[in-house]
């Protein structure tokens, strides 16, 4: 019987409550997991009088979708999409539609779209922020490419997207794979906050001698001002959390390495690809990884002893005010270094993202949620192919006043030995980005005394080559 408006293939945290979800809105959906508990536990969990129905064989989801089918997969990025795709493909037929809503490499969408589409299938990659919450009760969604499918889709998008004064948290992102692109940039600035904040965790923390407690209503209030964001909220409520095994805070007793799926270290390597400076971002995905290297850390740590100082402050609450300035600017540069890192991509590759959208349904749903976002949005607004937010008249008012607050936690952090890469690196792309002059005279001075690459001058047009080593000293 061909009556169910929608199909999911994995039924883990995403796939499940995005389908209980979209069954609240009214949908009629199938979900499918080869697991018989997986499909038991979707329609035992299901708001009651709602259309939600599991199965353990994917014909048995075939035969129960209405034309054209609606098939999204909810699996984990990488070889298992290729899989479902071969499974699911003999049971199509043309004019079906096929999302990967997954945290697929963009590359690999490119790839598939073009696969299926000399099948006549619609293969559409969008993105999805929220976890699990954002996927029960909104989350911000990035569908991109196949425009036939996107519309297919979009009424359903709408319905189970976050929402911001009154306007759902999805958008057309753009041509080709300009959806999972989308995504994983977004990811990469998460990381990138992620990191800031744990350095200001690092620096109230060691730097101040503050107790988690104490932290927590640092956060608290920071979340309830300028910084009001998702992470900031989360990372308030962590603070509070005791741990089930020992009377100790839970934070105190988690190990100290970051896991990783690979979206942040895709957003660097394609922004090496394309060109464009990223550095806090490249910091990020960087100190994920030597948190990897715990046993050998352990081992340098008794080499080289640098014991975090306490930070000499006349006053502790001004500091933490200027904590809070130096949080503010490093998110905005965060985010700056992501759109400038799409707009360049959008360019690049033709997939004609419209940064306003993007910076719009981020405001809701997704885990960089932030006030900022509406900043953003209006700058967008005024300029929609703008390079950088770092050059909106608005967003400098927010940041030039803030400036040597956030020289002075960095200088503070560095004297007191609290690693602060990230705040560093955030402070060195703003201090270059703003700066009329870079030293790089320098390097294409001694680029042309060592391989003849030559320079350009200041005063007249042209290539130079200096024969350096007859220098006139
Ligand atoms: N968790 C999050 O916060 C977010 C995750 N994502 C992305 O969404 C996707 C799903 O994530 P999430 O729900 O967390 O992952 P889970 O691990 O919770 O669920 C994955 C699901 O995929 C199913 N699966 C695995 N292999 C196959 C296969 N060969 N055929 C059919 N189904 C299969 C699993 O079924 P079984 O258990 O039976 O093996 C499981 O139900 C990933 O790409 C992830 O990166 C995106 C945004 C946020
Ligand atoms: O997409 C997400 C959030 O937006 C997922 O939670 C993702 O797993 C986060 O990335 P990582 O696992 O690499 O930290």
């Amino acid at each position: 019987m061909r009556d169910y408006d929608f199909g999911m293939i994995g039924l883990g945290v995403m796939g499940q409550n995005l389908l209980f979800n979209m069954a609240d809105k009214g949908f009629s959906v199938i979900g499918y997991d080869k697991l018989e508990e997986k499909a038991l536990a979707l329609e035992s969990g299901a708001t009651a009088n709602t259309l939600v129905k599991g199965v353990t064989e994917l014909q048995e989801m075939i035969d129960g979708l209405s034309l054209p089918r609606r098939i999204m997969m909810l699996v984990p990025a990488g070889k298992i999409v290729d899989d479902v795709i071969a499974e699911l493909l003999p049971l199509l037929a043309p004019g079906d539609i096929v999302i990967d809503a997954g945290n697929s490499f963009y590359k690999d969408t490119v790839r598939r779209v073009q696969y299926l589409k000399e099948h006549d299938i619609h293969f559409m990659g969008m993105g999805i922020s929220g976890g699990e919450k954002g996927a029960r009760y909104g989350a911000s969604l990035m569908p991109g490419g196949d425009r036939t499918a996107y519309n297919h889709v979009h009424n359903l998008l709408q319905a189970v997207a976050a929402e911001v004064n009154g306007e759902a948290c999805t958008a057309y992102m753009g041509n080709g794979a300009a959806g999972h692109y989308v995504k994983m940039v977004h990811n990469g600035i998460e990381y990138a906050m992620m990191q800031i904040i744990s350095e200001v965790y690092d620096i109230l923390k060691n730097g101040l001698q503050l107790h988690n407690r104490q932290i927590h209503e640092v956060f608290k209030k920071w979340n309830e001002g300028r910084l009001q964001s998702y992470l900031v909220q989360i990372t308030a409520d962590i603070f509070l959390k005791k741990d089930e095994f020992t009377s100790a805070d839970l934070v105190d007793m988690i190990l100290d390495k970051a896991g990783s799926k690979g979206t942040g270290k895709w957003t660097s390597q394609e922004a090496m690809d394309i060109y464009i400076s990223i550095p806090t971002i490249d910091t990020a995905v960087s100190m994920r990884m030597l948190s990897w290297q715990k046993e050998e850390r352990v081992l340098a740590s008794k080499l080289y002893a640098f014991p975090a100082t306490v930070i000499d402050t006349n006053d502790q609450d001004v500091f933490i005010d200027k904590l809070e300035d130096a949080l503010y600017v490093a998110f905005i540069i965060c985010y700056a270094q992501g759109l400038t890192m799409l707009q360049k991509a959008s360019a690049e590759y033709s997939m004609d993202i419209p940064l306003k959208d993007v910076v719009k349904i981020w405001r809701g749903g997704c885990i960089i949620r932030s006030l900022l976002l509406e900043d953003f949005y209006q700058a967008f607004v005024k300029d929609n192919d703008m390079t950088n937010i770092l050059l909106d008249k608005n967003i400098a008012n927010l940041i030039s006043p803030r400036m040597e607050a956030f020289r002075e936690v960095v200088a503070k952090a560095v004297m007191a030995s609290i690693a602060s890469g990230g705040l560093q690196n955030t402070l060195a792309y703003i201090e270059n980005y703003a700066s009329e002059k870079m030293p790089t005279n320098l390097i294409q001075a001694q680029r042309d005394y060592f391989g003849a690459h030559q320079y350009e001058r200041i005063d007249r047009e042209g290539m130079f080559h200096t024969d350096w080593d007859s220098l006139n000293f």
